[in-house]
């Protein structure tokens, strides 16, 4: 929500809380804030820093959130940090449908398994890693929902809480190698892959620590990845164009 009297793209919180008669606030934030950690698994209480565009908007957007905290102690906030939201709705009717070319993994993999796109360009193998492929911590989107109810209830139940930060990630880190093999035995058949250089902006391994949420969220994820890509390809497969239906992006 944009306000003119502000300066141009700034979010006047302050009056749309207002306006909405709460102070109660989650924010979707992102994994990508630790930018590449010195060491994994990734604490919430990590030093923060941006490598691309995308994770300095969710930086600017928490240090924000903390300011507004400071001027505003009545409020509760919740940082949701999540890892790298992957799969379905089990019943396949409800998806992600990016436009274009999808930038993200499983995307871009599904895509391949209904013939939009020849093969999956694999970015960097030389990374220090099992298999030189960047590791990340996947998580089922419906895990993901189920920690924002966590999240909402303990807003509730704690009237001092402030502004406080949560990963919401599984704690087990993937490969993209791994990745892919996982989604063949969902989808029956082999991806084609090519290797290719790293792709800028890319960290090598990024993994959550889940202690904080499983212990003042009482939230953890249910799913594995063999549940994600069985959902996953589940949607694809009943939506080879996503929502649109046909061969038109
Ligand atoms: O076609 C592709 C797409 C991705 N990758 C690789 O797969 C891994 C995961 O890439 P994604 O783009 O799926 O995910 P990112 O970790 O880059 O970013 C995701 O996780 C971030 C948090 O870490 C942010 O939340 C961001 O919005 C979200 O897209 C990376 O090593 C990437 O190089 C490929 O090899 N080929």
């Amino acid at each position: 929500m944009y306000n003119r009297n502000n300066i141009v793209g700034t979010v006047n919180l302050y009056d749309v809380m207002k306006k909405l008669s709460t102070c109660q606030l989650v924010f979707s934030s992102s994994a990508t804030v630790y930018g590449q950690p010195e060491k994994v698994p990734c604490f919430e209480d990590f030093p923060l820093k941006a490598l691309n565009p995308y994770g300095r908007t969710k930086l600017y957007l928490e240090e924000m959130l903390r300011d507004y905290q400071h001027a505003n102690p009545e409020w509760r906030t919740i940082l949701l940090r999540y890892f790298n939201p992957i799969g379905a709705h089990e019943s396949g009717d409800i998806g992600e449908d990016p436009k274009g070319v999808p930038n993200n993994l499983l995307p871009y993999i599904q895509q391949v398994a209904v013939g939009r796109r020849p093969e999956l360009n694999v970015y960097g193998h030389d990374y220090r890693t099992r298999d030189g492929t960047a590791v990340r911590d996947y998580i089922h989107v419906v895990d993901l929902a189920d920690g924002h109810i966590a999240a909402l209830e303990k807003l509730f139940a704690t009237p001092d809480i402030g502004c406080v930060a949560y990963n919401l990630g599984t704690g087990r880190g993937t490969t993209v190698l791994e990745m892919v093999s996982a989604f063949e035995k969902a989808y029956g058949k082999k991806i084609p892959v090519k290797m290719c250089p790293r792709r800028p902006g890319d960290s090598e391994q990024v993994y959550a620590s889940t202690a904080k949420a499983e212990e003042e969220l009482g939230w953890r994820a249910k799913y594995g990845i063999e549940e994600m890509c069985r959902d996953q390809w589940n949607w694809a497969k009943k939506n080879p164009y996503g929502y649109c239906g046909n061969a038109a992006e």
